[in-house]
């Protein structure tokens, strides 16, 4: 019988326990497929740690937040353990065939470059920030998206009973999908994104006119947004131990700003992890269940190289190739539409 072993890699989403229960059913009612799941990432694939998965591990755990097998961004070549050729022999000692990586374009780059090295492995894409190309959503942003969007209709009462202006902080280091989808959603009247810069005195002029109008005005601004004199994205947490800078803090940067320039008490609120965490929604439930049961039918057919992806109301297969090496970014022309009517 043949036998796979799932990973989940880089920061955690929810709809990764819908996409291993996906996998382990499809496998083993279809296609009569066995599976383990390696922990915490690549570090379980290096050191050959991992977990039996079948029907009764799997059970109930699509409505659960994060990941059952545990997360990390270890990466699979780390020294001194890590590499292809200690990979094949942790692969060959515990009888696994082929790896389903589940994670973000970081990832999916490790598994193109373990192809490239002789590793049987494919691809699920998984991230909140909604930025990995060749397939049109990922799990996870639709359930961050509804966070941020209670978030902000949250902000918006209490910010209209004290005549505030309230800015709201989401993440999104390269790409705005969730500020742009939960600043629409709750008509926020200005969206700061990281791929457009706005210059302080025209988030000011937004700002002045909503309250001129007897409104509170509602900001919301991605982590990676950048005033134009800015060289790079607010951070000043330092690095994270894979030496990127750990980002946010940006809404507190602009929210003094706002205050000064215009008169307008204005507060901050980072909304952070709460974004990541908790229980998944309906909407990503049913995209986890689907991916996974098409990365079972994709080892079935012996697919390696390629990732599960989602176009239009399909899925589909595409080459590792397609999905890493650019942002998808929120495009130019759907930033200027939402922008014409801030204010
Ligand atoms: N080109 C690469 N070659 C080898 N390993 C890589 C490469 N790119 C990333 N990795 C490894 O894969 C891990 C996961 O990638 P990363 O931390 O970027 O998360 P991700 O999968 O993009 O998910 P997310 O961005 O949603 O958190 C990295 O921490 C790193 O160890
Ligand atoms: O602290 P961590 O786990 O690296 O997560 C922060 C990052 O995770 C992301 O949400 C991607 O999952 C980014 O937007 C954010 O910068
Ligand atoms: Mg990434």
């Amino acid at each position: 019988m043949a036998r796979f072993g799932i990973l989940t890699s880089g920061g955690d989403c929810p709809g990764l326990n819908a996409v291993i229960r996906g996998t382990v059913l499809q496998g083993s009612t279809v296609h009569d497929q066995e599976f383990v799941g390696f922990r915490d990432g690549f570090w379980g694939l290096v050191y050959g740690e991992a977990i039996d998965l079948d029907r009764s591990v799997v059970r109930g755990i699509s409505q659960q937040g994060g990941t059952i097998l545990g997360t990390s961004r270890f990466g699979p070549y780390t020294e001194p353990d890590g590499g292809p050729e200690n990979i094949k022999r942790a692969l060959q000692r515990i009888g696994v065939d082929g790896v389903i990586a589940v994670g973000g374009d970081g990832t999916m780059a490790a598994a193109n470059r373990l192809l490239g090295d002789g590793i049987p492995i494919v691809g699920v894409p998984k991230t909140i920030d909604n930025d990995l190309q060749a397939t049109d959503y990922t799990f996870g942003f639709n359930t961050a998206v509804e966070i941020a969007t209670e978030a902000v209709d949250r902000l918006r009462t209490t910010g209209n009973s004290h005549k505030r202006c309230m800015v709201l902080e989401v993440m999104g280091r390269h790409a705005g999908w969730i500020a742009m989808y939960a600043g629409v959603a709750a008509g926020a009247h200005a969206i700061l994104i990281p791929e457009q810069q706005e210059s302080l005195e025209q988030i000011c002029e937004w700002v002045v006119s909503v309250r001129d109008r007897g409104r509170s005005p509602m900001v919301v601004v991605a982590e990676g947004f950048m005033l134009p004199e800015m060289e790079q994205a607010h951070s000043y947490k330092g690095m994270d131990e894979f030496n990127r800078p750990r980002l946010g803090g940006i809404g507190e940067i602009l929210a003094p700003l706002i205050e000064e320039r215009t008169g307008i008490a204005t507060r901050a609120t980072v909304l952070g992890y709460i974004q990541r965490g908790g229980v998944p929604s309906a909407w990503d439930r049913v995209l986890g269940t689907r991916f996974g049961q098409a990365v079972s039918d994709l080892v079935a057919d012996a697919g390696w190289g390629s990732m599960v992806a989602l176009r239009g109301t399909d899925i589909v297969r595409v080459p590792f190739e397609e999905a890493v090496g650019h942002t998808k970014t929120v495009p130019l022309e759907y930033y200027r539409g939402a922008r014409a009517i801030f204010g």
